[in-house]
């Protein structure tokens, strides 16, 4: 008897999934029990790219989720509701469930997954982050033996892709957006790609997995990268540092767990900086093991079907070698959430960039506001001018963030200071 599919969603991503179990040749074998049972959608006039059987297509989401013959239901639709309901749904009438919304995990995430422990079933994440790069599953089993101490990743594809061709053909971020639309791999609103918030979701699972403990989603400190302009990818070329919307999660042993997404100026010679296009990369520190990169396409129809497909062929041996006992390294056992320290207290470097009237001692005035509140500086740069603006760019040594805007603030009321066009933090 084969394990039947409900599968609500025939967009990017559910259509790369049909396509990838409709063609199961040199593939893994179990493949071959999967049934594509129902198929939920919004409109049944749309041309779609994969033939189904007669009558397996629907727009009526809730009986797929409440059909007993369903087994597994794949959440592939996107957005909080209904797909948040339907999920509950499904655990209720005992379904196993793969979803790649990370959107709904990251906020429903224990309501959600209270219910499936509950209800004795999984439910599966593997495409929410990272894409079709394995890391959900690689947290949860291969390294949990070790201690998180750090997980930095480039977890949005559509910001990857617009950086990349920002940087390396000098195109408009509007352009960039579009193609990166055309493609598949923004989402249905790009407004989460590119204000970070699709980000700032990824790295709520991933911090919730390496560090043991939920996260609340409005702890997580989020910049997207709209303020990022061509004059800052240069000045960042010029100082050896590639810019990069950075999703952090960092524990150390003075201090509470940091959960952050911003852009970032990232050395030229850490690996994460040489990520380009749509791909993702997920850095993972730990003891004993040190430093794993998980590294991949992190958006698109093929490469996040593998994703989806690979949580479902994990449920259908599961279903298949039943036991009474859960296993718990495919559930979910956390039950506390996890402490996230303020972003006022982060230590990190900075990057700035100032307009100053041409005056001679601008330096200087700079040096002393820095010096009041204890921030030293690596770099500075005066190099161009903007009109009759002269252009001043610093990069400090660490600082806790806190002293940092309050030298900022002090500067800012400078009567040589125009403005601070860009701010960003350096890994
Ligand atoms: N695109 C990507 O590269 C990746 C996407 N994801 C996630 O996967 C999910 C799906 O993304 P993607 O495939 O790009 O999205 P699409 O917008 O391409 O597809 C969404 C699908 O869901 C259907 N749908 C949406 N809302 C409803 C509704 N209310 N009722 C019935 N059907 C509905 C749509 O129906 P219809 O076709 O009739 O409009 C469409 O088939 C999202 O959670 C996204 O974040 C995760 C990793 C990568
Ligand atoms: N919009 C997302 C899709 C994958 O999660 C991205 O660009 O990374
Ligand atoms: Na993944």
């Amino acid at each position: 008897m084969g394990i039947k599919l409900g599968i609500l969603g025939l967009g990017t991503v559910g259509t790369g999934t049909v396509q990838l179990l409709q063609d199961v040749v040199g593939r893994h074998p179990l493949l071959k029990e999967i049934e594509i049972y129902r198929v939920g959608v919004r409109s049944l006039s749309k041309p779609r790219a994969v033939e189904l059987p007669a009558g397996a297509i629907t727009t009526d989401l809730e009986a797929i989720v409440n059909d007993p013959a369903v087994d597994i239901v794949v959440e592939v639709m996107g957005g909080l509701e209904p797909a948040r309901s339907l999920i509950l749904q499904a655990i209720n009438n005992g379904k196993h469930v793969v979803t790649a919304n990370k959107a709904v995990i990251a906020r429903f995430g224990a309501e959600i997954f209270t219910a499936a422990n509950q209800a004795g079933v999984y439910v599966m994440l593997e495409a929410a982050v990272g894409g079709g790069i394995p890391v959900i599953q690689p947290l949860k089993q291969s390294l949990s033996v070790n201690r998180i101490q750090a997980i930095t990743g480039i977890v949005n594809g559509t910001t990857n892709y617009i950086l990349t061709r920002m940087q390396t053909e000098g195109s408009d971020f509007s352009d960039v957006l579009a193609d990166a639309q055309r493609l598949g791999y923004a989402e249905a609103d790009p407004t989460a790609d590119v204000d970070g918030l699709d980000a700032a979701d990824k790295i709520a699972i991933l911090a919730s997995l390496g560090f043991g403990g939920r996260i609340h989603l409005q702890d997580v400190y989020c910049e997207g990268i709209r303020q990022v302009s061509k004059t800052d990818i240069t000045y960042a070329e010029k100082l050896g540092f590639v810019i990069k919307l950075l999703a952090i999660a960092k524990k150390t042993s003075s201090s509470p767990l940091s959960v952050r997404v911003h852009p970032t100026l990232v050395p030229k010679t850490h690996p994460l900086a040489s990520i380009n296009g749509v791909n993702n990369a997920i850095l993972v520190e730990g003891e004993p093991i040190g430093q794993v990169m998980f590294f991949g396409p992190g958006a698109g129809a093929g490469a996040t079907a593998s994703a989806v497909s690979s949580d479902i062929l994990n449920l259908v041996a599961t279903l298949q070698t039943s036991t009474a006992k859960p296993n718990p390294l495919l559930g979910c056992g956390h039950q506390h959430y996890s402490e996230i320290a303020p972003i006022a207290e982060l230590v990190t470097r900075f990057y700035a960039r100032f307009l100053t009237k041409d005056q001679p001692g601008v330096i200087g005035k700079l040096g002393t506001s820095f010096g009041n509140y204890g921030v030293s500086l690596e770099s500075i740069v005066q190099t161009g001018f903007q009109g009759e603006l002269a252009e001043i760019v610093v990069v400090t040594h660490d600082v806790k963030e806190g002293d940092f805007r309050q030298a900022l603030a002090e500067i800012r009321d400078l009567p040589a200071i125009d403005s601070i066009p860009s701010l960003l933090r350096v890994l």
